[in-house]
């Protein structure tokens, strides 16, 4: 409550601020005009002072008065873009990894980096350039319509014409050339899948053609730029034309009024083009706006793959795992009906062809993607009355490419646990079977490990994310594929320590695996097999 309160209250105070500056820069013109006619005039010096010294108070005023509604607007604006990136992280976070559908690592960064960042623009550049201009615009055709009413009524239909050909001519010129942001999105992600396949494109003689995609995405993204600067240069002529037509009307009936005051009257157009010009830039930035607002809630449209229950029952002591007639898929089942039971600490593995969804069914374990048919249950528990992250505090997750960040070892480590001190580390490290890898390193913890994990081998890779998958104290683990990409022997060795983790009071394991070395090590194997086009 206070805190949307002083957020109201910093925005209403620097809105205040910003209309105050821009009629200390209206007020710094008009005194200006009058100085410089009544001047003319050669009256002596003393009727000038009061001008001299409103001259010198706007002047600095306005500066002033500028400096303090930046401040307190881009406070806000900025507290609103955390807000807005946290919601962003928590749409990202219930769909991911199941429901991300086709967006591409790249576009998705983009929305996240430039939609987010686009968004503070609608606050900043869009409705508050709007607000204060009006009240500043109301202001001066009220001082002026006091001045000559005719001459008042003339200003007020020059700022609805400049304010309805503004908001329809320059919006309409630029939603007709947006596309800004989606083709900054497909750049994006053009090079993003370009820098991540790099290898593979030179020694396959693909460089080429990624090349000219991405110079085709580069093309484009930059004619939505040229198209924006038009639109820009469209709300230019807008505002002067209607400026300068103003004038030449104020002027054409000013025959009456004293020459101090015609002055005066005369600049008020005048006074009024930086307002205006506010305008202008916030409608070229509108249809960009809208589409960053359109893509972000196209992300949290996304939806949950699996819905939490209303009410969900707290996780059961017991860790027993039993899948019953269970079937699994994506977009439809692919697996016939699955049963099997791990009991707490047992040991089993889970095979069948390439294709056929045993990772598939590993993602359903750990409620990452709901079951079409049948019941898993954790401790006497159907896992659909339990909230999906208590499932997956319980049960762990081996993928065959986990990710490794370009850091340390000990930082990758410490994301299962951030509290983790080095004994713990030392510990999980030790049971992954890659302690004494990393005390022969000279930096040993504090080891770099490179880009995906590139200055380790595959087995010191797998291991690392064994330990890491340890320090989070899961009590069943579905290990998928563990010793894919390795040699026999380090296979062997990976798969002793693995076992080594079940047992009486240890963890349960599912492993799933299509090696025959790794099958026979387990006396429990169950057979996935495909379901009949
Ligand atoms: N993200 C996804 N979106 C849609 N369908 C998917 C997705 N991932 C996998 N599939 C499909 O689900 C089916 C099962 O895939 P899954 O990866 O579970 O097979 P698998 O038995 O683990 O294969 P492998 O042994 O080759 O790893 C396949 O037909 C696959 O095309």
């Amino acid at each position: 409550m206070s805190r949307t309160y002083s957020r109201r209250a910093r925005l209403g105070t620097g809105l205040a601020m910003g209309v105050a500056a821009q009629l200390a820069a209206v007020g710094l013109l008009l005194a200006s005009a009058w100085l410089i006619v009544r001047a003319a005039e050669q009256p002596p010096v003393l009727y000038l002072m009061v001008a001299i010294v409103s001259v010198r108070f706007f002047g600095i005023s306005r500066s002033v008065l500028r400096y303090v509604e930046r401040l307190l607007t881009h406070d806000v604006a900025l507290a609103d873009a955390v807000e807005q990136r946290v919601a962003t992280y928590t749409d990202l976070d219930r769909a991911a990894p199941a429901g991300l559908g086709d967006l591409r690592r790249g576009d998705l960064v983009s929305r996240v980096v430039a939609d987010v960042a686009r968004m503070q623009d609608r606050l900043l550049r869009l409705r508050i350039p709007w607000w204060i201009g009006l009240a500043a615009t109301a202001v001066v055709v009220v001082v002026v319509a006091l001045i000559d009413a005719p001459s008042g009524l003339v200003i007020t239909a020059g700022v609805a014409v400049a304010a309805l050909s503004l908001r329809w001519l320059v919006a309409r010129a630029g939603s007709r050339r947006s596309g800004r942001a989606e083709a900054q999105g497909r750049l994006s992600a053009e090079v993003a899948a370009a820098a991540v396949a790099a290898r593979e494109l030179v020694a396959f003689g693909a460089a080429d053609e990624a090349r000219a995609t991405a110079s085709t995405a580069t093309g484009d993204a930059e004619s939505a730029q040229s198209g924006g600067a038009s639109v820009a240069g469209i709300g230019s002529a807008v505002v002067l034309a209607v400026a300068g037509l103003t004038v030449a009307v104020l002027a054409a009936l000013s025959g009456g009024l004293d020459p101090v005051l015609v002055g005066v009257v005369l600049l008020a157009p005048i006074a009024l083009v930086e307002p205006w010009d506010g305008w202008s830039e916030a409608e070229r930035l509108r249809p960009e706006v809208t589409a960053a607002a359109a893509r972000l809630a196209a992300l949290a449209d996304l939806g949950a793959p699996v819905e939490d229950p209303a009410d969900p029952r707290p996780l059961p002591d017991g860790n027993d795992l039993v899948v019953e007639d269970v079937r699994v898929g994506w977009d439809t089942p692919v697996t016939t009906p699955i049963s099997f039971k791990v009991p707490e600490g047992a040991a089993m593995a889970v095979t069948g062809p390439s294709g056929v969804g045993k990772s598939t069914l590993g993602y359903a374990l750990l409620r990452l993607l709901p079951t079409w048919h049948g019941t898993v249950s954790l401790g006497g528990v159907p896992t659909t009355e339990l909230s999906a992250a208590e499932v997956r505090r319980r049960i762990g997750y081996l993928g065959q490419d986990d990710a490794v960040f370009d850091t340390s070892i000990r930082e990758n480590l410490r994301i299962a646990d951030p509290e983790a001190d080095d004994e713990r580390l030392r510990a999980a490290l030790a049971s992954a079977g890659l302690l004494v890898s990393v005390d022969a390193m000279p930096q040993g913890l504090d080891t770099p490990v490179g880009e995906h994990g590139g200055r380790l081998s595959g087995g010191e890779r797998q291991r690392l994310c064994l330990a890491r998958l340890l320090l989070a104290d899961h009590r069943v683990l579905v290990l998928d594929e563990p010793t894919e990409h390795l040699d026999a022997p380090t296979a062997a060795a990976l798969m002793d320590d693995v076992l080594a983790l079940a047992g009486p009071g240890g963890r349960s394991l599912v492993v799933i695996s299509h090696s025959p070395a790794v099958l026979a090590r387990f006396d429990d194997v169950v057979r996935l097999s495909r379901v009949d086009p």
